[in-house]
């Protein structure tokens, strides 16, 4: 990712921003769609991951769909060129507005996460002369085993609709005249490794699409959602996911029925590990118990490691690895006036210097697009290779 080259352009530029390497974007693309067309099915681009221009022209370029979960996410989609037929808005609070663009926009469907949603959809289609396409999303409650914060399909979280009220759902899709029933779908979290929850989710989908049948529904698409997780400790390994293990337990597990889609929404695994968030250290503080580096970015630029005690490999691309005799254990900080404003502690790194840069490795997902102004930050700007 960063050969000399791309290290020496760095020199030249203003920081902090956000490095994509565009090859490494493609490359991953590429591996999904093809694991994915092995075994036909569909991959939605969960844009919340990520949603910079150039990285949104790169997913539509190969042809991927897009999950959206606001009414911008949804006119992004449409401007960047993603078919409206393959454009897909889910989300726990949809507005009133919000739902009126995407009936206009008459993209493939919602994925409705309550009973009264439904009824708002109906009626606000019913008022426009229109039929709303709906998936249903279920609340399976199968633990994602990930961080309690990005945990989604528990009983607990407030996504989804609770198997419990399915009754109600079905009463619903059957009385609602501007309702076209076309799906079922769940996600059940984010930054999931253990291939044995995408197993417990299918045994899920499978029992709740009997559930569906049995009352005479037909089931045209299986939304499976996203969540497959990158590994975020060896960013130069494997930076690209196993797509086709991932395929192979829905296509192993899964009860596709002849004529039915099976539909995904992957947002990090196709975005993370083709980014970096790149800074200068601006002083180096040696501490009687620690030393600090304080970089020009923080917690405004990228958030997860505060909000998630999220693990980021940090590097220091001014210093070569090989040659280090001196590491020295530092804590990791930004600018930012908050005590919680640290990448890391004790971040073993070669001895640095003011001017130094740094990387803080695997931020194309989740980074970028969670920024804030706090403190009057200055909006954190991209720059690309492989344009
Ligand atoms: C409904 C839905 N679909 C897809 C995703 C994408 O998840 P991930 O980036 O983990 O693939 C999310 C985010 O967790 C989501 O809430
Ligand atoms: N923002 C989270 C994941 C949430 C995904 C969206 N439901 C992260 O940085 O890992």
């Amino acid at each position: 990712m960063f050969n000399d080259n791309v290290i020496d352009r760095f020199q030249g530029l203003e920081t902090p921003f956000y490095y994509y390497d565009l090859d490494l974007l493609r490359r991953t693309l590429a591996a999904c769609s093809e694991a994915a067309g092995k075994y036909g099915f569909h991959v939605h681009y969960a844009m919340k991951a990520n949603f910079d221009e150039q990285v949104l022209k790169a997913i539509q370029s190969y042809g991927f769909g897009a999950d959206c979960v606001s009414g911008n996410e949804v006119l992004a989609a449409l401007k960047y060129g993603f078919s409206k037929d393959k454009v897909v808005f889910a989300g726990v609070g949809k507005s009133d507005k919000e739902i009126i663009a995407a009936l206009d926009a008459d993209i493939f469907c919602f994925n409705v996460e309550s009973v009264q949603e439904l009824e708002v959809i109906n009626d606000l289609a019913a008022a426009r002369n229109k039929k709303a396409r709906v998936a249903i999303r279920i609340n399976p409650n199968v633990d994602a085993h990930t961080h309690h914060y990005i945990t989604t399909g528990l009983d607990e979280n407030k996504f989804g609709i609770n198997t419990w009220q399915l009754n109600d759902v079905a009463e619903k899709l059957r009385s609602s005249a501007s309702l076209e029933f076309v799906g079922i779908h769940f996600h059940v979290g984010s930054q999931i490794t253990d291939m044995e929850v995408f197993r417990s989710l299918c045994v899920r989908i499978n029992e709740i699409q009997t559930w569906f049948e049995d009352r005479g529904f037909t089931i045209k698409i299986l939304n499976a959602g996203g969540g497959l997780g990158v590994n975020y400790h060896s960013p130069d390994q494997n930076n690209i996911a196993d797509f086709d293990s991932y395929f192979k337990v829905f296509k192993d597990f899964l009860n596709v029925k002849p004529g039915q889609e099976v539909h995904f929404e992957l947002g990090r695994v196709l975005v993370a590990q083709s980014s970096a968030l790149i800074s200068r250290v601006l002083y180096v503080k040696n501490g009687q118990r620690k030393n600090f580096l304080v970089l020009d970015a923080g917690m405004t630029e990228l958030i997860r490691p505060m909000l998630y005690q999220a693990y980021h490999q940090i590097d220091n691309l001014s210093r070569t690895p090989e040659n280090v005799t001196d590491a020295v254990k530092y804590d990791v900080v930004g600018p930012i006036c908050e005590s919680t404003d640290c990448f890391r502690k004790d971040v073993e790194l070669p001895q640095s210097y003011r001017g130094d840069i740094i990387a803080v490795r695997t931020a194309g997902a989740y980074g970028q697009v969670m920024a804030s102004g706090y403190n009057l930050r200055t909006p954190i700007q991209s720059v690309y290779s492989g344009e």
